[in-house]
């Protein structure tokens, strides 16, 4: 029999002022997730929710935890000094805020001021210490904390902060927190709170968490699985581009001046990438290139949490036609209900994410649409994989002739300033790297790679010296010096604009010119180009390079297990993940039940 979707069937009596909320917020009927998981929640049930993008999972545990917390304040004791009830734990700060101001929101309705109820963000952040986040919470004694795992867990250990009270806690996007990115300190996190508590697990792709999901210390906790067949929302269209990887600039930018949407969000491979293409984005609005309608934002992880959360505020409240450049950070459950177009230059590197991405529209049945890039050749075999995993998508055929213009104007603005050049080689460095980590490596081939194509994507004027480059192009295919434009340019004169980044080049250029010892020089410039240096020769047989390439995997793996969290890009955080997951299933071997168990 289908469930009830009135507010009235509820089974439980719930708050006057949470049901005016409710009403007032426009949310007629509850939505299925919300029908299935409120009065389990609610009740002293565990559970364990998968349910599509755009749902309502978040009201879905609000709602819960606000009930329980009216109930200890009708009740009457006092919330003993340094004690919270409830923790809600997200991945990411934008994630984490926005679920916090969706409890504001309801706490608005709460009929006495003021009001007993508040929550707390805890999020790393340069403007606030874990200090100053805990004199805040021994002076406003919330009851509700919100935050991410790094920061919530220094803020634990605070002395005064006490958790025998913790009776209800939430891992939201639960299958990215218990991945290896964040495990570590979530478990710390579990094992700091009361055994007795109800714990509630929330998200779109959750059955990836996989095993995982029993080291929460769950007990007999539900599932509750709201899915159609399809893994996307209906309200969802999800295309496919087949582009050459040279034109795949110029399409997106046909799609952001043609096509008609209110707000659309565009995900890029990397942080550098994000901030490379922006500032590209900025010179084609002054020649007129870019629809002078258009707002542009750019936002990544590599900001700090001030002008993140800034900018996602400034797009969301934006009248305007608005597009956010963005990287998989603004990937998981923001929600922007006006956000109708999702564009990725790139698929991500797990059909997970790519369910993630697209559910930035097609939110609460409003209609959305989804564009992927992807590259002429062999990644257009991404769409029968994702279909196996019953994501389908549609080809979607533009009616526009890139131009050679285009280009031009790409290369005098690169050469225009040399940190343009050098951005364009790590944006392109990056890419690879990234590349090199797709889930789906039988499509996502470094072998099958267009590697100049690429780099003409990323307005690169000459090839760098890394060794994926030298294994997979073939001689005939590898321009001459690696220079992609005639003629090359005197390396030694391209100037940066910025006048100190100068004066320290040409001071280093000075030093260099002054080794006269070839040796020693070689070694210089061998040390300098440290980062995608250790190359091999481009004539080597298929087992040299076989042996060379386990060599160079272990040399990363012995940097990343010697080396903490200086990264330079989220890409590489996630390239350490993956060496650091492999590592753990080598030695894991705990198999306590999965999803489909519960
Ligand atoms: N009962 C309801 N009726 C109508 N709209 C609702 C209802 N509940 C929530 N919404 C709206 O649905 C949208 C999506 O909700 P939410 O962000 O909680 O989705 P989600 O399931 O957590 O998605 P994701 O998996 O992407 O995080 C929000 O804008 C929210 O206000």
């Amino acid at each position: 029999m289908a469930r009830s979707l009135s507010w009235d069937d509820l089974k439980y009596d719930m708050q006057p002022w949470i049901r005016t909320a409710v009403d007032s917020m426009g949310f007629e009927t509850m939505t299925p997730v919300q029908a299935s998981t409120i009065p389990m929640f609610s009740g002293n049930k565990d559970v364990v929710v998968e349910s599509v993008t755009g749902s309502g999972k978040t009201v879905a545990f609000v709602i819960p935890i606000l009930e329980k917390i009216v109930k200890e304040v009708l009740n009457g004791a006092p919330l003993k000094k340094g004690n919270f009830y409830s923790l809600v734990i997200s991945p990411t700060r934008e994630l984490a805020s926005q679920i916090q101001s969706v409890i504001d929101k309801f706490l608005a309705y709460y009929p006495d001021e003021p009001c007993p109820i508040q929550s707390q963000l805890l999020v790393g952040s340069s403007s606030s210490t874990v200090r100053d986040d805990a004199n805040t919470f021994m002076e406003n004694k919330p009851q509700v904390l919100v935050g991410t795992p790094g920061r919530l867990l220094d803020f634990l250990k605070t002395k005064a902060v006490k958790t025998a009270s913790c009776g209800i806690i939430v891992l939201d996007e639960a299958d990215k927190l218990l991945d290896v990115s964040f495990e570590k300190d979530v478990e710390a996190i579990l094992s700091m709170l009361p055994k007795q508590r109800r714990t509630g697990l929330f998200s779109a792709t959750i059955s990836s968490a996989g095993d995982q999901i029993f080291r929460t210390g769950m007990r007999n906790p539900v599932k509750i699985a709201v899915k159609s067949k399809v893994q996307a929302p209906e309200s969802l269209k999800i295309s496919y581009v087949v582009v050459k990887p040279e034109d795949k600039l110029q399409y997106l930018l046909y799609i952001l001046n043609h096509v008609r949407y209110r707000k659309c969000i565009v995900y890029f491979p990397t942080c550098i990438s994000v901030t490379y293409f922006y500032s590209f984005f900025k010179h084609l609005f002054k020649l007129g290139i870019m629809n002078e309608t258009l707002e542009v934002y750019s936002l990544h992880g590599k900001l700090q949490t001030s002008s993140r959360l800034g900018t996602l505020e400034k797009f969301s409240v934006s009248l305007n036609n608005s597009v956010l450049l963005t990287t998989d950070v603004a990937a998981r459950g923001i929600d922007i209900p006006e956000v109708d177009l999702v564009l990725q230059l790139d698929p991500p590197t797990s059909a997970e994410m790519f369910l993630h991405r697209c559910g930035r529209t097609g939110r609460a049945n409003r209609a959305g649409k989804a564009i992927t890039f992807l590259n002429r050749g062999r990644e257009e075999d991404y769409v029968n994989f994702l279909e196996v995993k019953n994501i389908d998508l549609e080809e979607m055929k533009l009616k526009f002739n890139p131009s050679d213009e285009f280009s031009s104007i790409f290369k005098e603005w690169i050469l225009a300033d040399r940190a343009r050049f050098e951005n364009s080689v790590r944006a392109y460095v990056g890419f690879i790297r990234y590349y090199s980590k797709h889930s789906a490596s039988s499509i996502f081939r470094l072998q099958s790679l267009d590697y100049v194509g690429i780099a003409k994507l990323y307005g690169l004027i000459r090839l760098p010296r890394m060794p994926e480059i030298t294994q997979h192009l073939d001689n005939d295919e590898m321009p001459q010096d690696g220079w992609l434009i005639e003629p090359a340019v005197d390396l030694d004169s391209f100037s940066f604009v910025n006048p100190q980044m100068e004066s320290s080049r040409l001071e280093e250029l000075k030093k260099t010119k002054a080794i006269k010892d070839k040796n020693k020089l070689k070694s210089e410039l061998k040390k300098k180009n440290a980062a995608w240096s250790n190359k091999t020769s481009s004539k080597e047989s298929k087992g040299e390079r076989k042996v060379k390439s386990a060599q160079r995997r272990k040399a990363i793996e012995e940097k990343i297990a010697q080396e903490e969290s200086d990264d330079e890009s989220e890409a590489e955080e996630d390239w350490k993940d993956m060496v650091r997951r492999n590592k753990k299933q080598k030695t894991s071997s705990q198999l306590q039940g999965n999803f489909s168990d519960l």
